[in-house]
């Protein structure tokens, strides 16, 4: 969708609309009423008459429905920083984007320092995040990744420095684009509207770059139910003798014994004891 003037541009059966939002929407004169990657149902006259609910709301840049949240970091320079991505990861959940990891620049280590970092992130495969080692200068890991990436919004973050701009060169890469496909398939008939600041995959599906960054927070989660609720992985387990066990000091612990039997990664589970400890100093006191 191209904003121009308070036009949309909407595409629908691989046919592009001009529309413009019904008063209604637009009076109550939000920039959020209605954004790139929103599903609407548009009249005959060209008036968007209604935005569907959205799985979720990218703000910076504003993006609705977004499919994957990429998480890129470098092995090496800058250093690779666990804890950050496991923050991201639950800040991805938090606002129902589905986290995706990429290691970049796997070309400056040894065969040895690339498996140790393997072994580290391996418990993310354990709770079904998907990570792709990468090397833009040695083209390494990119067709498998822009497999995975085909007819999906994938909006890609990560600290400064980790090499989004080269991967989202090598992303755009033309070559399919001679096979006469083109990213009008993507969504045929859904109603979608587009934006520049989409970058089209040639095998159809788009990227977003937003903006580098250097701190992260813990997500604004309201008590430890809802900090729970972002280890999606806690729900696979037998139940806690409490009905509110927050899975720290209770007694007959489900989570406590999945984490130390191994059915539950260990690593995930100290991640949640440092969360549940900072978010109860730092946030949860707020709300009381
Ligand atoms: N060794 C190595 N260096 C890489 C690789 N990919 C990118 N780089 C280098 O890393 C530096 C940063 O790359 P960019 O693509 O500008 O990184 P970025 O994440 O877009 O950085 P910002 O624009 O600061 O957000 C550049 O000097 C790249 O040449 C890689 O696979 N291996
Ligand atoms: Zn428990």
């Amino acid at each position: 969708m191209n904003k121009i003037q308070g036009f949309y541009n909407i595409e629908s059966n691989g046919k592009e609309y001009l529309c413009k939002l019904r008063g209604i929407l637009k009076r109550s004169d939000k920039r959020e009423n209605c954004t790139v990657g929103d599903y609407v149902i548009f009249d005959e006259d060209g008036f968007i008459t209604e935005v569907k609910p959205r799985k979720n709301l990218l703000r910076r840049p504003l993006v609705a429905n977004i499919d994957y949240g990429v998480i890129q970091f470098a092995a090496k320079d800058p250093v690779i920083d666990y804890e950050k991505i496991n923050i991201l990861i639950l800040n991805s959940l938090y606002n129902k984007i589905n986290p995706v990891l990429i290691i970049n620049k796997i070309d400056l280590l040894t065969k040895e320092e690339l498996e140790e970092i393997k072994s580290n992130l391996e418990y993310l495969s354990k709770i079904d995040i998907p990570v792709f080692y990468i090397s833009t200068y040695e083209n390494l890991g990119i067709e498998d990744l822009k497999d995975f990436l085909k007819g999906n919004v994938t909006a890609f973050g990560g600290p400064s420095g980790v090499g989004k701009s080269s991967i989202l060169n090598l992303l755009q890469d033309s070559k399919e684009l001679k096979t006469g496909e083109t990213s009008k398939r993507l969504r045929a008939g859904k109603h979608t509207t587009r934006d520049s600041k989409l970058l089209t995959l040639p095998s159809g599906g788009f990227v977003i770059d937003t903006p580098g960054f250097s701190s992260v927070d813990l997500p604004p989660t309201e008590n430890a139910q809802e900090l729970i609720s972002l280890f999606p992985e806690f729900k696979t387990v037998e139940d806690c003798k409490f009905n509110n066990c927050v899975h720290i000091n209770e007694p007959q612990c489900g989570i406590k014994n999945a984490a130390e039997s191994g059915k539950i990664p260990k690593e995930r589970y100290d991640f949640y004891k440092r969360c549940y400890e900072k978010s109860k100093n730092e946030i949860w006191n707020k709300y009381k």
